[in-house]
């Protein structure tokens, strides 16, 4: 009997744990159908935010300020970097998120979805991936908001908009593209972004009012867009920042978008896998009222001399591409990529460029670029940099030394060894008030710059002598004649290298012309000694080679031994007649040298009788003989 009561209680307790765990189940699934109902039946508002788009950062933001991140329970961590990501401080949950000063950053993935309460709405947070293939890309927070009304959602952005802003603000933040970045969605392209400390303009040394007029212009431009709607003008502003390299073309903009509290997207057209289409959609998707920046717009359009380097190619021997598709490979000298001006000039001219954008430019050559580019409405400023004037040099040094950083020799201690002092007025020690030391370092500012000569440094130049005399004002005033001389000396080292270097390049050129030159007066030779149609030209070639000898060959070194044209002219040597300027062959006015040649352009001349000729006036209706 009792054990028959045993095996009954035993099957009664599971009976009970059953019918315990499918009510449980059942309230679980229940819940889970009625939270369906309640966002089928619009009691719910959800939104997306694609990792690569801005709106995703500043929704980052707002959840580590909301600490929803606390319930979090799985982080991704990186070693800290100047990327930006909004990190927590681990070991500090109520201190300040931004926990920069760490070694590892921890971002929380929201991978499980997390319930959380803003402004008496309950809301809803979990991460979604668009990418199955690459999970590090492409990920999109989608927020749900238990509310019917829409405005919440909009107040929850703007919120986190507000933030993001107050938060950037002592930083200027750069967003770049890399190549990872071309999986994002329709709209993110720009999948790095940086943080970079705030740079006062006082910090950038330019002539007078140069920066300030510059913050002006942008300020206004940005004031204006109901004036520019108005007058039915794109609201779009352009600005090219031309001259010498380490000038602070670039200092320039990071200052004036911290300035300004403006976000930048900067864009380098050297990247090979940027083309017109990609520059479209990563144009179009940089905010509103943001900075787009082009640096070293040149490198990406070939400059003249690579041109007409580019347009004797295809008459090389074996040359595989028209010229056009020699700039867009890299077989130049000069890198350069798959854009197209016409695709630059429509991403700027388009609808993705309007709304406020301001549209920034550098380069080292201004004149490399295509008139168009520089039209108003497309760069409506050009600022020029220059090389350093003496003003620069010192404005420069005091910022290197400002009085309430620097300690003069005469002020260090006795203890400091004689050999390494240099008094400015010959005394061991002194106590100086601010307004002397002030008036000592403008001294030594005005021997600095004495000794630096006009437009021959860049700002950077200065800046790298002066890094090398940290908190050693005497001493850089001492080194500087000699930085200036050496700087010289090696200058002019490289000028001459560079002489060498540019004569080499003409000799290969001209070899090159002389070689073209060569195949066309052997081609002529065999068709002057037939003395007749294309037809027989080209179809008597071989019986040339059997009756004249071989074609023109090179010597090992691919140098032509010499060509003689009815038996008397030699080439080229630098002296003979075929190159010199004075060859009716290769003169201006030659019929074969000229661009107007029918024979170096290619196109036939006609016989009397229509027959496609190609007849050599004068010297080649005689044979041409080729040899040594
Ligand atoms: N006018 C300047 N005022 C202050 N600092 C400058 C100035 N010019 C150059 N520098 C310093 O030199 C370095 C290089 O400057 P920057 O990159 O702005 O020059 P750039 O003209 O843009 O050069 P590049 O044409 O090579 O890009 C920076 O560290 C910057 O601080």
């Amino acid at each position: 009997m009792d054990g028959g009561g045993g095996v009954n209680s035993a099957v009664m307790n599971s009976l009970r744990l059953f019918i315990l765990g499918t009510i449980i189940e059942t309230g679980r699934r229940f819940f889970q159908w009625a939270v369906e109902r309640f966002k089928l039946f619009q009691y719910s508002i959800t939104a997306q935010f694609q990792e690569g788009d801005p709106s995703y950062e500043w929704i980052i933001l707002f959840l580590t300020e909301e600490k929803v991140w606390t319930r979090a329970r799985q982080f991704r961590v990186n070693a800290t970097n100047s990327m930006r990501k909004w990190t927590v401080n681990m070991a500090d949950p109520d201190g300040d998120d931004l926990s920069k000063d760490e070694n590892a950053e921890y971002v929380p993935t929201y991978d499980e979805a997390q319930l959380f309460k803003w402004r008496g709405y309950w809301v809803e947070i979990r991460r979604t991936m668009t990418s199955r293939f690459n999970p590090s890309v492409g990920n999109q927070l989608s927020t749900t908001l238990y509310t019917r009304d829409m405005s919440a959602l909009s107040a929850l952005v703007d919120d986190a908009k507000a933030r993001y802003t107050r938060r950037s603000n002592p930083h200027v933040i750069v967003h770049t593209i890399d190549q990872a970045g071309m999986n994002f969605g329709p709209n993110g392209v720009w999948g790095n972004s940086k943080s970079k400390q705030r740079r006062p303009l006082s910090s950038i040394i330019l002539q007078e009012g140069v920066i300030q007029s510059l913050v002006e212009d942008a300020r206004e431009f940005i004031r204006s867009e109901d004036w520019y709607t108005k007058a039915g003008i794109p609201h779009r502003r352009g600005y090219l920042l031309h001259g010498p390299p380490g000038t602070g073309k670039s200092s320039t903009i990071y200052a004036v978008a911290g300035e300004l509290g403006l976000e930048i997207y900067s864009l380098s057209l050297a990247s090979s896998f940027v083309d017109d289409s990609f520059l479209q959609r990563a144009v179009a998707s940089i905010p509103k009222q943001a900075i787009f920046l082009i640096e070293d717009i040149d490198c990406a359009f070939p400059s003249r001399e690579d041109q007409e380097e580019a347009e004797t190619l295809p008459m090389m021997a074996g040359a595989p591409f028209p010229p056009h598709m020699m700039m867009n490979s890299r077989m130049m000298g000069r890198q350069t990529s798959p854009i197209t001006l016409s695709g630059l000039l429509n991403v700027l001219d388009g609808v993705g460029s309007e709304e406020g954008k301001i549209f920034f430019a550098t380069t080292n050559y201004i004149d490399r670029l295509d008139s168009a580019l520089l039209r108003p409405g497309r760069i409506d400023k050009k600022i020029q940099y220059k090389l350093a004037t003496k003003a620069q040099a010192a404005a420069l040094f005091l910022r290197f030394y400002p009085e309430s950083y620097t300690t003069l020799l005469c002020e260090q201690s006795e203890t400091t060894p004689l050999s390494e002092k240099m008094p400015i007025d010959g005394d061991a020690r002194k106590t100086l008030t601010p307004a002397e030391k002030t008036a000592a370092l403008a001294d030594l500012a005005a021997r600095f710059s004495a000794e630096i000569p006009e437009h021959e440094f860049s700002t950077a130049e200065m800046q790298g002598f002066l890094l090398a005399c940290k908190q050693q004002p005497e001493k850089a005033v001492a080194d500087v004649a000699a930085w200036v001389a050496g700087e010289r000396a090696e200058r002019e080292q490289k000028r001459v290298r560079e002489e060498e270097r540019e004569a080499r390049k003409r000799e290969k050129k001209e070899l090159r012309e002389a070689r073209q030159l060569q195949g066309s007066l052997a081609r002529l030779g065999e068709m002057g000694a037939f003395g007749g149609g294309a037809e027989e030209a080209h179809g008597g070639s071989q019986k040339a080679r059997r009756r004249h000898g071989p074609p023109p060959e090179l010597d090992a070194a691919g140098a032509i031994p010499s060509v003689h044209v009815n038996g008397t002219i030699p080439l080229p040597n630098g002296a003979g007649p075929l190159s010199n300027g004075t060859s009716p062959m290769s003169n201006g006015t030659s019929p074969m040298s000229t661009g107007t040649s029918p024979l170096l352009s290619g196109s036939p001349v006609q016989s009397p009788n229509g027959t496609p000729v190609m007849e050599v006036p004068s010297v080649t209706s005689k044979a041409v003989e080729v040899g040594a």
